[in-house]
């Protein structure tokens, strides 16, 4: 049994750790951090959680009492995890950050998308991006994780065999991004307001979102350079969800890609390639560390469409890094992890 904390407990990934961990048999939640709830038991704010945490209260952040865990989840704002990551580690705690903290190798390139100076530029060189589908070996051994992002895991699942083929114009690569509103986190917004989410859609941050640049990183290493991809979020009427449809243009003859997709992902507990022809459903992946892949070349010409599906709660945030949790001490990798979907 090892013991973990959770800074940022109140909000939706921590909330979605603390589900998922209840099942988890080698892990006890020793730790969890609110300022705003300190005092306050777990299962009063969070009654689904009733019966599992019964005597788990929310507390100020205390670096002693992070430091005596084996193990502490960030599910905070961007740059809170830089300010005690270091300590952590000093101490001999492994760091998984589900935020953007460590995500981009670049400290400049992370700061012009975050709008703040990167504040542990000197742990860059020893974060491993957390996704396990490309980099099991490395999540292995490491100290520090950055979990990627809900639209980058979608992404970059859906697009990683086609690349590193070399079989679609790297140059040239369309994401077409759909996600729920949970994943603007729970605190208060007006585009959040039911009024305003609910039946209507819309795209934002056409012009540049902060996911583009660890997209490209992440696909530019599986092609092996550099990538030109036109990204476009949308925010759609679900609570949970993302739904990345990928456009690439084919050099060549592909081949058989349906055989490409379930060749890429063989053996790998969380990524579903989906039988020729499917259209994988947000729904179908809805409370479940999963990605559902299908691969389409409609009319048999130059264009491949692949469709992916995650939770952005679960594989796209909490369930992700539970999966990298279970690499770095060595468990089962599906521990805590191995419930199917909620439908409907
Ligand atoms: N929602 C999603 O789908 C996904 C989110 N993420 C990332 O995960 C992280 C958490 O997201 P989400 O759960 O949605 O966020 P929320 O905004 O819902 O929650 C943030 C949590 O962090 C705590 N917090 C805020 N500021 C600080 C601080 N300075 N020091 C310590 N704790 C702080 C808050 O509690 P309090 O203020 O009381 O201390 C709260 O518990 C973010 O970086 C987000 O971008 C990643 C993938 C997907
Ligand atoms: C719908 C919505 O607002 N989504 C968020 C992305 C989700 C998220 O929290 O992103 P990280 O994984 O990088 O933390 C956004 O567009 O900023």
């Amino acid at each position: 049994m090892i013991k973990v904390g959770i800074v940022g407990g109140t909000g939706y990934t921590g909330v979605e750790l603390l589900r998922l961990l209840a099942q988890h048999p080698e892990v006890e939640v020793e730790a969890i951090t609110s300022r705003s709830e300190a005092g306050v038991r777990v299962c009063d704010m969070y009654p689904n959680l009733r019966g599992h945490y019964d005597t788990l209260a929310f507390s100020e952040p205390d670096a002693d009492r992070l430091g005596a865990c084996d193990a502490v989840f960030f599910a905070t704002p961007h740059g809170v995890a830089h300010a005690l990551a270091f300590d952590l580690l000093e101490r001999g705690t492994r760091v998984i950050d589900l935020s953007a903290d460590f995500r981009l190798r670049d400290a400049e390139e992370w700061a012009e998308w975050y709008g703040q100076p990167h504040g542990a530029p000197a742990l860059l060189g020893e974060a491993v991006y957390g996704l396990p589908e490309v980099n099991r070996d490395r999540i292995r051994q490491a100290r520090l994780i950055a979990v990627p992002g809900c639209y980058p895991t979608a992404v970059q699942l859906g697009l990683l065999p086609l690349l590193e083929a070399g079989l679609i114009d790297a140059g040239h690569i369309i994401a077409d991004c759909k996600s729920g509103v949970t994943g603007a986190g729970r605190g208060a917004k007006v585009p959040s307001l039911l009024a305003e989410a609910s039946e209507s859609m819309k795209a934002y941050g056409a012009a540049g979102h902060r996911h583009l640049p660890e997209i490209r990183q992440g696909l530019g290493d599986a092609a092996g350079s550099p990538v030109g991809l036109t990204f476009v979020p949308h925010l759609t009427p679900m609570i949970r969800g993302i739904h990345a449809t990928l456009y690439g243009r084919l050099i060549g003859e592909p081949g058989d890609l349906q055989a490409l997709f379930e060749q890429r992902f063989e053996g790998e507990p969380f990524v579903d390639v989906m039988p020729a022809g499917s259209h994988p459903e947000t729904r179908s992946v809805k409370g479940a560390n999963l990605c559902r892949i299908a691969v389409h070349r409609p009319g048999n010409g130059d264009t491949v469409v692949v469709l992916a599906v995650i939770d952005n709660l679960v594989k796209g945030a909490s369930g992700q890094a539970i999966q990298n949790l279970n690499l770095m001490f060595g468990f089962d990798e599906k521990a805590g992890l191995a419930a199917p979907a909620l439908m409907p």
